[in-house]
C-alpha cells in the first residue's frame, strides 16, 4: 500500500488483510472455504486487493450476500461486479457460486439456486456486509413487501421486491447470512457513518434492517 492512498484505499486493503487472514486460519482446518460478499460500488478497491492475496483460491467458495435479477452481463450484475474485480489472477481458481438462473423471475429460480448453495462449505468462514443509506444490508430493504419474511425465514434466500429498487432481487436471508463464523461491514462517508449511529441507538430491524446484524459481533471497516 502507498503512503499516498487515500484512506478508502487503506481500508480496502485493511480489510483485504483481514479477509485473507480469516480465510488462512479456516483452511488450516478444513479442507475449503466460504467467503460471501456484497455488490454495490464500496467493495471495488477491496476486490482489487483481495484477488492480489496469496491464498489457495482453488479452495475458496466465493458467493453473494444478494443479487439483482437481472443476467450476469448486466452492468448491475454484483455477479459482474465480483468476476470483473475480485475473480481476476490467481483469485480466479475460485469457485463462484452466482444467484441467478435463466429463469424470468426470482420466485421461478429461488429454489434452483438454494440447491446450489447447499453444496458450499457453511457456515460461511465471512459475510462482508455493505450498508444503503436506507440502513439496508443485501437485499433487506425496509421497503420491501418481504422484509419480515426475509428477517424471519429458515429459508436460505428470498426473493425480493422493493419500490425503491429498478430490479427485482434475491437475497440471503438474515438466517443464512448469521451462518458465518466472522461478519464484516464496509462502509463509507459521513452519510453512512450517521445511519450506523441511528442503527446503534435503537432496536427495530424493519425500520433499519442492518440492525439485524448489531446483536452479533461485527467488525465495522468505515473511512471518511
Ligand atoms: O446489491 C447491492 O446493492 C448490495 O449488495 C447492497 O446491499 C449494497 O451493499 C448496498 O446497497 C451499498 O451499496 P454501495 O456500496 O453501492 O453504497
Amino acid at each position: 500500500m502507498s503512503y499516498d492512498a487515500t484512506p478508502r484505499e487503506t481500508l480496502a486493503c485493511q480489510l483485504a488483510g483481514a479477509v485473507a487472514d480469516a480465510l488462512r486460519q479456516d483452511l488450516v482446518q478444513q479442507e475449503r472455504a466460504l467467503l460471501v460478499v456484497s455488490g454495490g460500488s464500496t467493495p471495488v478497491p477491496f476486490f482489487r486487493a483481495l484477488a492480489a492475496s496469496d491464498l489457495p483460491w482453488s479452495r475458496i467458495d466465493v458467493t453473494l450476500a444478494d443479487e439483482r435479477w437481472v443476467p450476469e452481463e448486466d452492468p448491475d450484475s454484483n455477479a459482474r461486479l465480483v468476476r470483473e474485480h475480485l475473480l481476476q489472477g490467481p483469485a480466479a481458481a475460485a469457485n463462484f457460486v452466482g444467484l441467478t438462473t435463466a429463469d424470468p423471475t426470482p420466485e421461478q429460480g429461488v429454489a434452483e439456486v438454494a440447491e446450489r448453495l447447499e453444496g458450499l462449505a457453511w457456515p460461511a468462514s465471512l459475510v462482508i456486509l455493505g450498508m444503503g443509506g436506507d440502513g439496508h444490508t443485501a437485499s433487506l430493504f425496509p421497503d420491501s413487501r418481504e422484509l419480515d419474511l426475509a428477517l424471519s425465514t429458515g429459508d436460505p434466500l428470498v426473493a425480493v421486491r422493493t419500490p425503491s429498487q429498478p430490479q427485482a432481487r434475491i437475497t440471503l436471508s438474515a438466517d443464512r447470512l448469521h451462518q458465518a463464523r466472522r461478519h464484516l461491514l464496509h462502509i463509507t462517508g459521513g452519510d453512512k457513518r450517521a445511519v450506523l449511529g441511528r442503527a446503534l441507538a435503537g432496536d427495530d430491524m424493519r425500520e433499519l434492517p442492518i440492525r439485524a446484524f448489531l446483536s452479533c459481533p461485527l467488525a465495522v471497516y468505515w473511512a471518511p
